[in-house]
């Protein structure tokens, strides 16, 4: 392959202050904590499943031939299994800025759309009457979302405004009920205004459910802080739980007793061994569970989460940051003007963490770089998407990443 639409100049100068980047992160021995084969390439998909974390399969293994072989139905209490949901949410919390207590884990992200939407639309009715007849969805949404918004609307009577999030502001009124809305947009890498938005929402007398699937583990989300209400986000992405981990569920500690779900499973019951015929929802967030849980998931996760200890989120913020600006810069230099158009926001303050390329044979260019090693992946219509886990991703794979494009494009 030609190499000569790489400047040799730029490609030494960059190359070598890669090294230097790597030689100064804080962060570079978390790598050791994931299985990561050193010659295979570079993986930069950690934004659709992250990689799995070295001290996993012993864990699993522990689960299946101890807790499950041996135990069986005693590891329900002595393996910890039936407390699981609330357990994972609270080693989760902190990394979305949360206080324990308020986060249960368990079914997939749709299914916590779901749950969580039905209660904004039964909590803002309860707060102002029925006139509550409208919610808001984020119109760039990852399409499940405005898939299960579409059917809430249906089944509580409400009209479905798909919006941008820019609009959310203008558009809400009176009629406002729920707001659903990704904290980062999975094709541009776009963050929004968390804060500011919530706000907004809360301020028109409705309730907000944020989507974190592309935030969490990957920036501060400040949940508490900025008083979000309900929160969903799957945990295969930056929390690197494995395919199908199960998803999370916020609720704030002050709504939980007027969290109404619409799948009241006996996992949510509050005498759940009571085998009762009238349903009482239990206390806390644990009223957001629904069956039974899928146990090897939830402790995958569970392990998975062990890679976090003393990692504090500010620190994965800026390295996610400098990697994603390093990207930029590393484009910019090697691949011919005009070939590819950046989606992703310049200003720190409105970038995720990954950076998102058009090119009009994106389909073609994602192939042939995943037969070079650099894993991306590639999103209808003419998308590359390239995510950065600040836990394993170097700045030398950045480089190379960047490298390895510009050659594919140019031949
Ligand atoms: C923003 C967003 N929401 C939801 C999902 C998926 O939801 P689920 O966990 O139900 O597959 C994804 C990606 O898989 C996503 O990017
Ligand atoms: N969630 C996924 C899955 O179960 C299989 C394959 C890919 C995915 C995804 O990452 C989709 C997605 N959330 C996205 O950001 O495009």
């Amino acid at each position: 392959m030609s190499e000569s639409h790489v400047p040799a100049s730029a490609s030494s100068e960059l190359a070598a202050r890669a090294r230097k980047l790597d030689a100064e992160d804080g962060l570079a021995a978390l790598r050791g904590r994931f299985v990561l084969d050193e010659d295979e390439g570079v993986y930069l998909d950690g934004n659709s499943l992250g990689a799995l974390p070295a001290n996993v399969p012993d864990r699993i293994a522990d689960v299946v031939r101890r807790q499950w072989g041996e135990l069986r139905i005693r590891s329900w209490e002595e393996s910890g299994w039936w407390t699981a949901p609330e357990r994972v949410g609270d080693r989760i919390a902190p990394l979305v800025g949360a206080a324990p207590g308020q986060i249960v884990v368990g079914d997939s992200t749709s299914v916590n759309v779901f749950k969580a939407l039905v209660a904004a639309v039964r909590m803002a009715r309860e707060d102002h009457g029925d006139g509550r007849d409208e919610i808001l969805v984020d119109a760039t949404t990852f399409p499940t979302d405005g898939y299960i918004a579409g059917s809430v609307a249906r089944l509580t009577g409400c009209a479905l405004r798909p919006v941008t999030p820019a609009e959310v502001p203008g558009a809400l009124s009176s009629r406002t009920a729920a707001v659903l809305l990704n904290h980062v947009d999975y094709r541009t890498g776009r963050l929004h205004d968390l804060p500011s938005l919530t706000a907004a929402v809360h301020a028109a007398g409705a309730y907000a459910v944020w989507d974190l699937c592309h935030s969490a583990g990957a920036l501060p989300v400040g949940l508490d802080e900025h008083g979000v209400g309900l929160a969903v986000g799957c945990t295969y992405k930056y929390l690197n739980g494995g395919p199908g981990s199960p998803a999370f569920l916020y609720i704030r500690q002050d709504l939980q007793d007027r969290f109404d779900s619409p799948l009241p499973g006996w996992n949510s019951h509050a005498d759940p061994f009571g085998m009762k015929d009238v349903y009482e929802p239990a206390e806390g967030a644990l009223r957001g569970r629904v069956g039974t849980p899928g146990i090897l998931s939830l402790l995958a996760l569970e392990a998975a989460l062990e890679v976090w200890e003393g990692v504090p989120i500010e620190a994965v913020r800026a390295k996610s940051l400098a990697l994603t600006d390093f990207f930029l810069e590393c484009v910019a230099a090697y691949v011919p003007a005009g070939r590819v158009e950046s989606l992703t926001p310049v200003a720190h303050e409105e970038r995720g963490s990954q950076v998102a390329l058009r090119c009009p044979d994106a389909g073609e260019v994602m192939k042939r770089l995943i037969a070079r090693g650099v894993v991306g992946d590639f999103r209808r219509p003419d998308v590359l998407r390239f995510g950065f886990t600040p836990l394993y991703v170097r700045f030398a794979d950045v480089e190379r990443a960047a490298r390895v494009l510009a050659e594919t494009l140019g031949s």
